[in-house]
């Protein structure tokens, strides 16, 4: 298996919907999950690069995993519940120290999942029944409540990391396109977070590649050594 050429890892708090996010792009689905142990990836293939997405636990009890899957990280999606204000809240205190081992160009998304959960997942195209307990979980919605994070929050922090990190806001792609309300369960904006994602991080691979030193040896150029009487080289 060829290296990955990059790399994409999911944080956020457990339940927030990381596995659920990334099995909705990857297998087209949204299945049962279970609470996610240490950390799992997919690889995509996106043009002709290999980039590996990490899917992380984020039960406390794996925390001090975080950092070691972040290593090297060319972007991070940073996870919430629209629904839950603490899950926001933990992106900052407990989840963002732990990108400190990523790569110094990385790029920060930050996704408020389950907006099929609010009242104004109404507006964003779901016209589907609400759940009983005959039918499938992706057939319907659930019974809808006001939001409780806002985009606008999510814009906040995406501008507070950018002051952790020291980075200016011209040299970074603005919060609006960063910050993304999505449902795994609909499926809504899942492939726009991704392909938006992946779209950013290839040109992050053409310039690593440009600044590696070239490590090709040219075997035509290659002369073999002569050999001396003693049979040993000169
Ligand atoms: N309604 C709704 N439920 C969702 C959505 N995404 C995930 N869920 C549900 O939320 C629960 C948790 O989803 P997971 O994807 O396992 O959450 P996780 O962030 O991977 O959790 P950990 O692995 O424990 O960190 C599951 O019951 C999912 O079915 C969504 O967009 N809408
Ligand atoms: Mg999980």
């Amino acid at each position: 298996m060829r290296k990955p050429d990059s790399k994409i890892v999911l944080l956020g708090d457990m339940n927030v919907g990381k596995t659920s996010l990334l099995q909705r792009y990857m297998e087209r689905r949204f299945p049962d999950t279970v609470s996610t142990v240490g950390g799992a990836f997919y690889l995509k293939q996106w043009r002709s690069y290999n980039i590996s997405i990490w899917d992380t636990a984020g039960r406390e009890q794996f925390h001090g995993l975080g950092s070691m899957y972040c290593r090297g990280a060319a972007a991070i999606i940073l996870t919430y519940d629209v629904n839950h204000r603490q899950s926001l809240v933990e992106l900052e205190d407990r989840f963002l120290g732990l990108t400190d081992t990523a790569s110094k160009d990385c790029l920060f998304a930050i996704v408020g999942n389950k907006v099929d959960l609010t009242e104004e997942g109404a507006l964003v195209g779901q016209e589907k029944e609400e759940c009983s307990p005959n039918m499938e979980a992706e057939d319907c919605v659930s019974p809808r409540a006001p939001k409780q994070v806002h985009l606008e929050d999510a814009v906040a922090l995406y501008k507070k990391i950018l002051k952790y990190k020291m980075l200016d806001e011209q040299d970074v792609p603005a919060a609006e396109q960063m910050c993304f309300e999505t449902s795994a369960k609909t499926g809504y904006n899942v492939d726009l977070l991704f392909e938006t994602l992946f779209d950013l991080v290839v040109p992050m691979i053409l310039q690593q590649r440009a600044e590696r030193p070239s490590h090709t040896v040219d075997i035509s150029s290659h002369k073999p050594p002569k050999r001396t009487r003693s049979g040993c080289c000169a």
